[in-house]
Order: structure tokens, then C-alpha cells, then sequence
């Protein structure tokens, strides 16, 4: 088998989303995600310019050479857009794969190790009361696991307050939206929302809370600490983690569980976090850290060290991500949980899938490959519309991490 071509289909029912359909001489067709949010048509130039001239007459059975190809062969190694394209061929080829062998993706790696894959979902109000409703409103739709963000008192725009109180997504304008941060007004709030949502619910379900990168180690320390009675599923990017030694810090002082990872695109990102055991959860995933093969290796190295996976599910990862994280999450034996941000219907439509929730966890397909189409049709009526996230300054004009 060789394949014949591939093209590169960006689209916006709602959201942009870039998205790699490769051709085979056997009518065989794949397709992998690449979105990057708010750097899309980086990634799209990268696939169309550099990677499709590549793959074509190549056999899409050589998954691991392909990718070695591509993440050696260019040279210049690791960085979310490489990354991502690199993950748009691979998640692509395991489809391909898939479909030939007319297996679904989880018994090519390996076979099921659970029945379904426990998610959570993203509850958030402009005020304390307006989250815990809506805390008990996924908890009304069978979430077992949900993330509480809440718009704080004195704070404009806080990370994570989205449109309405069923939705999050920040990627807003053209040109990145200013917001404000305070660390010592959020400090003073965070605590008092989980001791609210389990003086409300009790200790029935997970709660997880993100905190965007926007503390300092210490700080982080000292939020864990004061999160602590509320048994946090965990308290996510508490610090910015290039510097991975931060962490020691944080867990030196907290035992409330750490996830980080989102903008992690290769193993190294990781490597000292979990052989220190400096996290509980990695939260990288398919599309952002080079697709499955890569993100298996990610997932054994942290096997060793009773790391669990976590993988990101923000609504800006496309559908073709969610349907090859869930046959990734149903194989992987050190799975933890999945994040599930719901899409809305304009983007189910245009990416047909399989996979389905129930009672608080998603469940992938049994059709060969991962279980998720493009209506290319459908896409091309939703034409890319440019859009950023946000940044966030201090009070005083210091930019800081949003
Ligand atoms: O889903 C999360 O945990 C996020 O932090 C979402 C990110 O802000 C979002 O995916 C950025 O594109
Ligand atoms: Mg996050």
C-alpha cells in the first residue's frame, strides 16, 4: 500500500480546527488532528509545505519510521507545531492501520484494559454561587469528576469563566483579549469554593481545579496546602513547568495531587516530573505530543512511576483527537482520567464519531481506526476565522502567564 496524497482541511463550525486526511492507492483514507489554538495556519503551512511532500509514495503501514522520519529527518526537533504535525500524520496512519486490519485503534494497542473512561467536565460561574450551580448541574448530567473555575471578586475576565456556565473557550478576537490577574485575591478565594462545593455536595464526586500556570512555587505550595481538606482530584499547571525542578517545591510542602502537561509536546518536557515523581498526572495527549506513538512512550515512562495519564479534551482539540484519546485511554494501563469538554453541534456534525457518553465516562466505538470522519462538504462551510487567546497582565501593566 503507498500513499497517494494528503491535504490539509481547516474549518470553524464554531472553533477553527486543522485537520490531515491522507489518500491511499487502496481507497483507504486516515485522518489525524492538528489543531493548535490560535496558531493554526502555522501548523497547516508546516503539514502542506514540508510534511505532504514527504509521505507521498510512502508505505502508511510504517508508522514508526514515518515517524522517526519526520521528527529526526527535519532537524530541528520538538516545538508544539512540529509536534502537532508530526501527531496529524501518525494519528492518520494508526487509522489507516486500523481500518486495514478492520480493527478499532485500542486492540491494535494492546486490547481494552477498562470498559469505559472516566471524564470530567468543566463547570464555571462569574461568582461562587453561580459555580456551584453549575457544579450541580454536571452533576445532574452523571459527571462523576468535574473542574470548578470561578469568576473571583475583584478580578476581570478570570481564566476559565467562559460564555454561559456550560462552556469555556478563550480563544475570543483577532487580537489577544487583555485580562487582569491578582494572585493574593485569588489565594484568598480558591479555597473558600471548594469548601463550598463540598460543604454543598459532600466528597461523592472528584473535583479538580486548573490554575493556568499563574503561581509562583511557593504560592503553589501554599494553595495545595490550603486545598487540602476539600481532596482535590488535583490541582492542575500550578506553576509554569519549563523549569520542571519547580515542582520539587510544591511537593515538598502539599499532598494534594499534581496534573500538568497540556503544553508539553515531547517526553523530555516530562522526563524529570516523573522520574523525581514530581506529579501524580501527565496531562499530555495525542495531538500536541506527536501523536500515539509518542504518546505511549510518555504514558510507559510514567508507568514506572505510578504516574497516571490525564490527557488534555479542551474543546479546541477536534473531535479526531477525542476519538484517538478514547482507544489510547481504554488501552493505556496507568490511565487516570480524560478531560471531556463537550463540542458544540456545528462541530459534532462536521467530525461524524463514534464514541459516546454515559453515566460520567466516554466510551470509544468499535468501528476499525479511531472512529472519527470529516464532512469535508460540511467543513468548507465554515471558513477559518482567526482567533487568539487571551494574555493576562498584573495589576500594575506586568505581563504575566495567562
Ligand atoms: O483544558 C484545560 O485544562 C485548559 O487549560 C484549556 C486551555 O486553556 C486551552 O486548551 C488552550 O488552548
Ligand atoms: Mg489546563
Amino acid at each position: 500500500m503507498k500513499i497517494t496524497s494528503a491535504r490539509v482541511v481547516v474549518t470553524c463550525p464554531g472553533r477553527n480546527f486543522v485537520t490531515l486526511v491522507v489518500e491511499t492507492d487502496e481507497g483507504v483514507v486516515g485522518i489525524g488532528d492538528a489543531t493548535l489554538n490560535g496558531r493554526e495556519l502555522a501548523v497547516a503551512s508546516y503539514l502542506t509545505d514540508h510534511v505532504i511532500p514527504c509521505l507521498i509514495g510512502r508505505d502508511p503501514a510504517r508508522i514508526e519510521d514515518i515517524w522517526q522520519y519526520l521528527y529526526r529527518g527535519a532537524y530541528w526537533r520538538r516545538g508544539p507545531v512540529t509536534m502537532s504535525a508530526i501527531a496529524a500524520v501518525d494519528t492518520a496512519l494508526w487509522d489507516i492501520k486500523g481500518k486495514v486490519a478492520g480493527l478499532p485503534l485500542y486492540q491494535l494497542l494492546g486490547g481494552r484494559s477498562r470498559d469505559g473512561v472516566l471524564v470530567y467536565g468543566h463547570a464555571n460561574g462569574a461568582d461562587l454561587e453561580a459555580t456551584v450551580d453549575a457544579v450541580g448541574k454536571y452533576i445532574d448530567m452523571g459527571y462523576k469528576a468535574i473542574r470548578a473555575q470561578s469568576g473571583i471578586p475583584g478580578i476581570d475576565k478570570a481564566y476559565g469563566v467562559g460564555r454561559g456556565d456550560m462552556h469555556y473557550e478563550p480563544a475570543d478576537a483577532r487580537l489577544p483579549t487583555e485580562t487582569v490577574w491578582d494572585t493574593p485575591k485569588y489565594l484568598n478565594f480558591a479555597p473558600k469554593l471548594f469548601e463550598k462545593l463540598r460543604e454543598t455536595y459532600g466528597f461523592e464526586h472528584h473535583l479538580l481545579h486548573d490554575v493556568h500556570h499563574r503561581l509562583t512555587p511557593n504560592e503553589a505550595a501554599q494553595l495545595g496546602k490550603a486545598l487540602e481538606p476539600y481532596r482535590l482530584f488535583w490541582m492542575e499547571d500550578a506553576t509554569p513547568a519549563e523549569n520542571q525542578e519547580a515542582f520539587r517545591h510544591i511537593r515538598r510542602h502539599t499532598t494534594t495531587p499534581l496534573a500538568v502537561g497540556e503544553v508539553f509536546n515531547t517526553i523530555w518536557d516530562c522526563k524529570q516530573l516523573i522520574e523525581e515523581q514530581l506529579i501524580d498526572y501527565i496531562r499530555c495527549t495525542v495531538v500536541h505530543a506527536g501523536g500515539i506513538t509518542h504518546l505511549r512512550r510518555i504514558a510507559d515512562l510514567a508507568a514506572l512511576y505510578q504516574v497516571r495519564t490525564g490527557s488534555h479534551g479542551a474543546t479546541d482539540l477536534s473531535p479526531v483527537c477525542m476519538g484517538a484519546a478514547l482507544h489510547f485511554d481504554t488501552w493505556v494501563p496507568n490511565f487516570g482520567i480524560q478531560e471531556y469538554m463537550r463540542h458544540t453541534e456545528e462541530t459534532d456534525a462536521v467530525f461524524p464519531h463514534d464514541y459516546g457518553f454515559e453515566d460520567g465516562f466516554l466510551f470509544c466505538g468499535e468501528a476499525p481506526g479511531h472512529g472519527v470522519t470529516i464532512d469535508e462538504k460540511l467543513a468548507a462551510k465554515y471558513p477559518y476565522d482567526p482567533a487568539c487567546l487571551p494574555i493576562a497582565r498584573l495589576e500594575d501593566g506586568t505581563l504575566w502567564n495567562w
